[in-house]
């Protein structure tokens, strides 16, 4: 049996708590398995980039590399999460292209491909993460690597008029070429990049999912939504009833019913969207005055990138100022909470919620809104009020779905949510619940690396 070896730019190391769907989807993926995981160390060396750590837990064998300061400030901070990640958002007003970030960025990837050559066989089957890495593959060919390399990008594919607004696209999209398979979040980001390999990489699609480039490879794309460990979710939410933190949040709540939001503290996410939304929430509804309390858990992400730090304070405001106004003597309506949680806590919290709130203005999955309704009470199921924008929308047809610039429509979706009655409910969830039951993170692992087999 080959050995399935993974290269992503986080890596969920034992002993780190990190709190993005990437390390908890892969996480999850090479549980099964057993294999190979590659990729950054999470620690910044002073001086150089490119010292290396091995640890070994159960079957997973994780081989890492530390990156110099300027490195992570130029790739991390820079190309990858100043450039790519706005521009793979629709966010190109976000956009900092420079030269030099961009140098960086390539520098790593070589980086990356220098130290894991060696370490590859012929029968390995290489499946690479997201937008950080998107040249490795060529960088790989180009060190006589011959096995099979397969991509797949988590966050969306934006239009092909936004990727033209990239300078030197051309160069950094080419390199997909050399993958074996291209895999997609949803058939929208799939249809996306065959209009781009079409319409500026004078490409050809031959038929969807088989793509011809310009210089005459053939390559296949096609679209694998991420997902979760659906049973284990459930039974960890089951658990966490009789958890000591979820005991306090529920005691805390003095019988009033909650909403929950958990999101990296990131633009994308649409959080002071929601916020407002909230707070038109309790000037709409004011017959529901008192009746519910918003939780939102945000966990600092990226905080060394300049429109991270500004979101940051953007929401201690609009939190001040919503309570301001709101809030009675015995009530505040919104808790806001920069901590991380492990999933132990927040599967109990998902449970306890009436109305679970995910309204990103674009997100490529978001594993939240399948882990929120995997975690449910069968009896006595929350709403999930879930962004058309986000890929799980694809997919979570019993969710009330919104447009999260609409803020009254966001609003009464809040509302319909708390008023919703039970039977209705359990409809609602069953149909969602029995999609995440198939398409589970096992699903999605195994219906990848076939394709990439058979590719
Ligand atoms: O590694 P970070 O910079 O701390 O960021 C965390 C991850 O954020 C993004 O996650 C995406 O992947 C999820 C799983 O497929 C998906 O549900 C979500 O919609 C995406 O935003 C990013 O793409 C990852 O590379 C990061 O590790
Ligand atoms: O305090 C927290 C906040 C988030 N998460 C996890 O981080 C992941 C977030 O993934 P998602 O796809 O929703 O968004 P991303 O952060 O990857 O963009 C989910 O598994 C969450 O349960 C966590 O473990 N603790």
């Amino acid at each position: 049996m080959s050995r399935l070896v993974i290269v992503s730019n986080r890596v969920a190391l034992p002993d780190r708590t990190s709190s993005g769907g990437l390390a908890v989807a892969l996480q999850a993926a090479l549980e099964e398995t057993g294999g190979l995981w590659f990729g950054w160390s999470g620690r910044i060396d002073e001086e150089t980039s490119g010292n290396v750590s091995e640890q070994q837990a159960g079957d997973i064998q994780y081989v890492t590399v530390d990156l110099s300061r300027r490195d992570h400030d130029d790739y991390y901070n820079g190309f990858a999460n100043r450039t790519l990640w706005p521009l793979l958002h629709f966010r190109v007003d976000l956009v900092d292209y420079s030269r030099e970030t961009y140098q960086a960025y390539r520098r790593v990837n070589a980086l990356f491909a220098d130290t894991l050559a060696p370490l590859l066989r012929d029968d390995d089957l290489v499946w690479i993460h997201d937008y950080h890495l998107i040249p490795l593959a060529q960088l790989l060919r180009q060190r006589g690597i011959r096995c099979r390399l397969g991509f797949f990008l988590h966050v969306p594919m934006p239009s092909s008029d936004l990727l033209a607004a990239l300078p030197d696209h051309n160069r950094l999209f080419e390199g997909l070429s050399s993958y074996d398979l291209i895999g997609f979040q949803t058939e929208r980001d799939l249809e996306r990049f065959q209009d781009y390999v079409r319409l500026f990489g004078r490409g050809e699609v031959i038929e969807s999912g088989v793509l011809a480039t310009a210089k005459g490879h053939r390559l296949r794309a096609g679209a694998f939504p991420i997902s979760i460990d659906t049973a284990r979710i459930a039974e960890q939410a089951a658990n966490a009833v009789g958890k000591a933190s979820v005991k306090r949040l529920a005691d805390s709540l003095s019988g009033r019913l909650l909403a929950i939001g958990v999101d990296r503290l990131d633009y994308s996410k649409g959080l002071p969207e929601r916020f407002r939304a909230f707070g038109c929430y309790l000037g709409r509804h004011w017959e529901q005055l008192g009746r519910l309390t918003f939780l939102q858990i945000a966990p600092v992400s990226r905080g060394e990138v300049a429109e991270y730090q500004a979101l940051r304070e953007q929401l201690e405001r609009l939190t001040g100022h919503i309570n301001g106004e709101h809030a009675q003597p015995d009530w505040t309506p919104m808790r806001y909470v920069n901590r991380n949680f492990p999933h132990a806590s927040l599967t109990g919290f998902y449970r306890l919620a009436r109305v679970g709130l995910v309204t990103p203005l674009r997100d490529g999955m978001n594993l939240v809104a399948k882990e929120f309704v995997a975690a449910q009470d069968p009896s006595d199921p929350g709403v999930l009020v879930l962004s058309s924008f986000a890929g799980a929308a694809r997919e979570l047809d019993g969710a009330l779905l919104v447009n999260p610039y609409d803020l009254d429509g966001v609003a009464d979706a809040i509302a319909a949510a708390v008023e919703m009655p039970m039977e209705e409910r359990r409809e609602r969830w069953s149909s969602m619940m029995a999609r995440l039951r198939t398409h589970d993170i096992t699903a999605w692992r195994r219906g990848y690396i076939e394709a990439l087999k058979a590719a």
